[in-house]
Order: C-alpha cells, then structure tokens, then sequence
C-alpha cells in the first residue's frame, strides 16, 4: 500500500483517505453546535490578548526612551493635579510635554523681585498682562488684543527669565518651561510630534506661556546643514504658531529668550513683533539691584550701595547676586573658623562687599581670557 497520498499508479487506497473513511460523513459536515462556537471564540480571543500584549511588552521594552517617559508621565501626572487640571485628556506626547509645566500659584517670581526694569515692566502690564486681565475691555479690538509672541533679549544674567517669568505670575497664565533639548534631542520623528504636543497642551491650559530660553539654539537661522528632521520641526512650529494668530480667542503666548537675537531666524522675528531690550544694567540699575539682593539680609548701616555700584560696571544682574552671596559667606565662614558659638552671625561690611567685587571682576576676566582662548583654538 502507498504510504501517504493516493498512488494513482495503482488503485490502493492512501492511509489518509483510510482515516477520513473511518471518521462519520455527517461529523466532518455538521455546523459546529453553540458551546463549540463560543470555546472556539473563546480561545481565539485568550490567543489574541496574549499576542497583543506579548507584542506591547516586547516594544515597550526595546524602546530606549520608554523610562523617560515613564518618568515624565508620573511628573505630568502630579502637576496637573496640583493645578487644578482635571478631565483634560493628554497624549503621551502631551504629557511629556507637561513636565515642564509651572503652576502660577506656585511661582514664587512677582515683579517685586525685579530691580531696575521698571520700563519694561510698565510696557508689559499694557501691552500683554492687562489685554488678558480685562479681556473685555479689548474684545472689539484686534490691534489690541496680546501678542502671540515676545521676544526678551539681551546679555545672560540680566533678568530675561525672570521676566517671563514674573509675567506668567501677575498674569495668572500657565507657564510652559521649555529648554531646546526637549524638542531637538529625539529620535527621528519625535521632535515634530512634541512640537505640536507643545501647542496642543498650551490651548488646554490657557491661558498659557509657551516660554523658551536660547530660542536662538532652536529656531536658529535655517539652513542648508540643518538635519531634515530638525528642518521638517521648525516649518512645523511656525505653522502651529501662526495658527494661534488666526484663533483670535486664545490665550496662548510663546516668549522666547535670547543672548544671540542676530542668529534668530527672519521668519521666528517676524512672529514676535514684541521685543524688549533686557540690557546690562546701568549704575543707577545695578544699585537698584544690590538694595533687592540685599534687602532682608543683615547688612551694616554704613555700607554704601552707590558706591558699590559705581565699582561694579559690567555686572550682570546675575553676577551682582554672586557678589553679594560672597559677601555673606564672608561672614559665615568668619564664625566658623572663629569657633565662637555667638547667636548670631555678623552682619556684612562694605570692606566684604569690596572683597567680593574684586574676586568677580577677577574671575570675570579668567573667564573671558578662557573664551577668548577658545574663541582663538
Ligand atoms: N533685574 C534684576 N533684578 C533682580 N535680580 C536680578 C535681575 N537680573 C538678574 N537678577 C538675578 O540674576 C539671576 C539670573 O537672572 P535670569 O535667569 O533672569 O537671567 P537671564 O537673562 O534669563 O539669563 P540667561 O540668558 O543666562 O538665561 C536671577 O535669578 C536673579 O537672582
């Protein structure tokens, strides 16, 4: 007898057919019965569910960004619980977005922390703060509704952030903290999801800042070298952006910051018609700024403010803070050494406020003689 099939060189039958032969005509034809169907339903159901999460499983496990994401949704998570936020649905995207939400109830920035930029201060009650405050009254106005960009720029130190800052603050608006690595440092494709993620978080949260520092390192001039990824991301973000200028009602401002505003490219300037100068600080500023700096610490009645000012040309605000946090420290590490075991902590002299001057102006100038050095390597 042949083996397997039907040999059609002789007429014995194959083993195969002997076996159907053996099986009930009627048991291969029947329609299966109910319980059948629904086992069979059953199992073709539990095979499904294991594949599909066995996939997931294996997906999210070989995704090199999965712990970030984790991360930032547990952070996305507690933020929008502790502003309020509640039955507004985020994509993943959205919420790793999130994370770098501030809440204006728990900035602690108000104007009163900001010397000497009274101009700009006035300039923005009037032109962004109080167009969003009474909305009302600028309704019927379209030229003077807020703008739906803000450019600070200036010299590092000097209060750009505190500005924006400060303004999500008084203005009651949401605060999106955005650093250029969190769009630019994805995998290929992800930048352009995050982009819109960014807008898209920002209308629900309105009324919402969309603030970037080093805007120049993001939307840079364009060109040739730019990866098309990188490329494909900007074009994306100034076409979400311009959308935001075609709603008329939403409360959603992107304000950058830059130290570089020539290397912004034409088109993001053209979309921040508003710009503030955040300048040095003059002398008249920089004293403005150490009475701030050194307004609730112990300082001696003698120490003459003008005159540390006049010595400080060149200081950022920034560098005015170290000066005075050095001066403190003077004092402190004064009592250590001395053993005493005194209440209290001697206030600051002008003699430490001159020591400390002079180490800036010196670790100013290192530090410009190491640029210039790698200016020149
Ligand atoms: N006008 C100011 N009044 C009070 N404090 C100031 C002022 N300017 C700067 N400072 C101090 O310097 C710090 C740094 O300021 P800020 O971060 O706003 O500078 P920036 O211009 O944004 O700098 P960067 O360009 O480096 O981001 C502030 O936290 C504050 O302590």
């Amino acid at each position: 007898m042949c083996p397997a099939r039907r040999c059609f060189g002789c007429s014995t039958p194959s083993q195969a057919e002997m076996v159907l032969r053996e099986v009930p005509v009627e048991q291969v034809t029947r329609p299966l019965g109910r319980s059948e169907v629904i086992g069979l339903l059953f199992r073709l159901t539990v095979f499904g569910a294991v594949t599909y999460f066995t996939i997931k499983w294996m997906v999210d496990a070989l995704d090199p960004t999965r712990k970030q994401k984790v991360e930032a949704q547990k952070q996305a998570e507690k933020l929008m619980k502790q502003i309020g936020v509640k039955n507004v649905k985020l994509s993943e995207y959205e919420m790793s977005i999130a994370a770098h939400l501030v809440d204006p109830l728990t900035m602690q920035i108000t104007w009163r922390d900001i010397a000497g930029l009274d101009e700009v201060i006035t300039e923005l009650k009037e032109t962004v703060i109080l167009p969003v405050q009474k909305r009302h009254l600028f309704q019927r106005s379209r030229l003077l509704q807020p703008p739906k960009g803000v450019l600070l720029y200036g010299p590092p130190g000097c209060g750009k952030t505190l500005i924006a800052k400060a303004t999500a603050k008084e203005a009651g608006f949401r605060f999106i903290n955005l650093q250029p690595s969190t769009l630019t440092d994805k995998w290929y494709g992800e930048s352009q999801k995050l982009a819109a993620a960014v807008f898209s978080l920002a209308l629900k949260l309105q009324p919402s800042i969309i603030f970037i520092d080093e805007i120049d390192s993001f939307l840079r001039n364009r060109s040739s070298s730019d990866h098309e990824a990188t490329a494909m991301m900007k074009a994306q973000f100034m076409s979400l952006w311009d959308g935001l200028d075609t709603d008329y009602s939403c409360q959603v401002i992107v304000m950058g910051a830059t130290n570089r505003p020539q290397d912004l490219d034409s088109a993001i300037l053209r979309r921040m018609p508003t710009r503030f100068h955040i300048n040095q600080p003059s002398q008249k500023q920089r004293e403005q700024i150490l009475k701030l700096i050194l307004d609730d610490e112990r300082v001696e009645l003698t120490v003459d403010l003008e005159e540390v000012s006049k010595e400080t040309e060149g200081f950022s605000g920034s560098d005015l803070r170290e000066t005075c946090r050095d001066a403190a420290l003077m004092c402190v590490r004064e009592y250590v050494s001395s053993g005493s075991d005194s209440e209290d902590i001697r206030a600051i002299s002008q003699s430490d406020l001159q020591r400390a001057v002079s180490k800036m102006k010196k670790s100013k100038s290192a530090g410009g003689h190491m640029l210039l050095h790698a200016a020149l390597d």
